[in-house]
């Protein structure tokens, strides 16, 4: 079966590399492991080959980095147990699977979160997605208590369309105390997950999780606590033309549904927009996350919309430097 696979995908050398292992009794340390494994991926076209062989063999350590591990673990030998492991997870990985799945748990921000596919892995340019909100939350708490006591704090109430893993809903949970989520995906298995990683971390008593598909939910549906001060969604936004461009590792084990945004990327963009001035509160806001390409034609199509009373009030830069996050507000009337 699937050893047999493995055996025939292994060059000669790697296979010597291998047989080295076992003329010195099993007396594989981490540093070895990591090593071999790095040169299969190679061999076979695995991208990111060597952090792949650090995360496997790390995590089946206990370990969340390579470079955490001290040199006594790093030169210990392994049990076989543990060899077992490795080859199990690199095995997955040689099958083009995300690291992410492999170890079918990852970090974002502060929080570790299971993963499992084909929920949408989340991706770290995200993580600024949600230091936005967070300075949104935070302005509106100083500016509005002041001196006085945090029990003078506001308490908004946030709405996430297409949560995914949960990562941005549980991330905002965790930063803003005060804060209430309503957590929207049209995929059962993502609202599972939500649900299981915010009872893993005890975020469960601030979150409503819903599985709505905003395209076909009305305003009420959506609002189980009356409007809401932000939404926030890091929305399908891929151009439908660019999908088949996407890594080997995106497109086998990752549900398309979540990326493919259709016509020009938009599809549920515009849905989001469409929603917002009946979900969102008096000057509500609403963050979105989007293709580079996407402010000016969101500036386009909202000026066509003058009715939905929405303001683009700035751009943000993901780390790289490209615009990829939309502050739009809702006017005050
Ligand atoms: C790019 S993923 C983002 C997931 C998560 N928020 C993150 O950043 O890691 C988009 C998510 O939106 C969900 N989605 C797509 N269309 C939707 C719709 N019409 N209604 C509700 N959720 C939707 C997908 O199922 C997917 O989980």
């Amino acid at each position: 079966g699937l050893s047999q696979t493995k055996t025939l995908m292994l060059s000669p050398e790697q296979l010597s590399l291998r047989q080295s292992f076992s003329t010195r009794s099993g007396l594989v340390t981490a540093t070895d492991v990591v090593k071999y494994w790095q040169k299969v991926f190679e061999t076979n076209g695995i991208p990111e080959a060597q952090e792949s062989s650090e995360y496997i063999v790390s995590f089946v350590l206990g370990a969340k980095t390579f470079q955490s591990l001290n040199s006594r673990i790093l030169y210990t030998p392994l049990t076989a147990v543990q060899q077992e492991q490795i080859q199990q997870l690199s095995t997955k990985r040689l099958e083009r699977m995300p690291v992410q799945y492999v170890l079918g748990e990852w970090d974002f921000q502060d929080l570790t979160l299971k993963m499992r596919p084909p929920v949408f892995i989340p991706r770290p340019e995200t993580e600024d997605l949600v230091s936005l909100v967070v300075e949104e939350g935070s302005w509106k708490y100083e500016k509005n208590s002041g001196l006085l006591s945090p029990a003078a704090a506001p308490h908004p109430v946030i709405l996430e369309i297409g949560c995914g893993s949960g990562a941005i809903a549980l991330s905002l949970l965790c930063k803003l105390s005060q804060s209430r989520v309503i957590a929207v995906d049209k995929e059962k298995a993502a609202v599972d997950l939500t649900r299981e990683n915010a009872q893993r971390l005890q975020l469960q008593d601030r979150i409503h999780i819903l599985h709505h598909d905003v395209s076909s939910s009305s305003a009420k549906q959506l609002l189980p606590w009356g409007p809401v001060d932000f939404i926030v969604s890091n929305p399908p936004y891929v151009f439908h033309e660019d999908m088949v461009s996407l890594a080997p590792e995106i497109l086998r084990y990752e549900d398309l549904d979540a990326l493919d945004g259709g016509d020009g990327g938009m599809r549920v963009i515009k849905t989001i927009l469409a929603l917002a001035p009946s979900l969102l509160k008096d000057s509500g806001s609403v963050f979105l996350e989007v293709d580079p390409r996407h402010p000016e034609m969101v500036e386009n199509w909202l000026q066509t919309y003058p009715n939905l009373l929405l303001t683009l009030c700035a751009i943000h830069k993901d780390f790289c430097g490209k615009p990829r996050f939309l502050h739009i507000q809702k006017q005050s009337r």
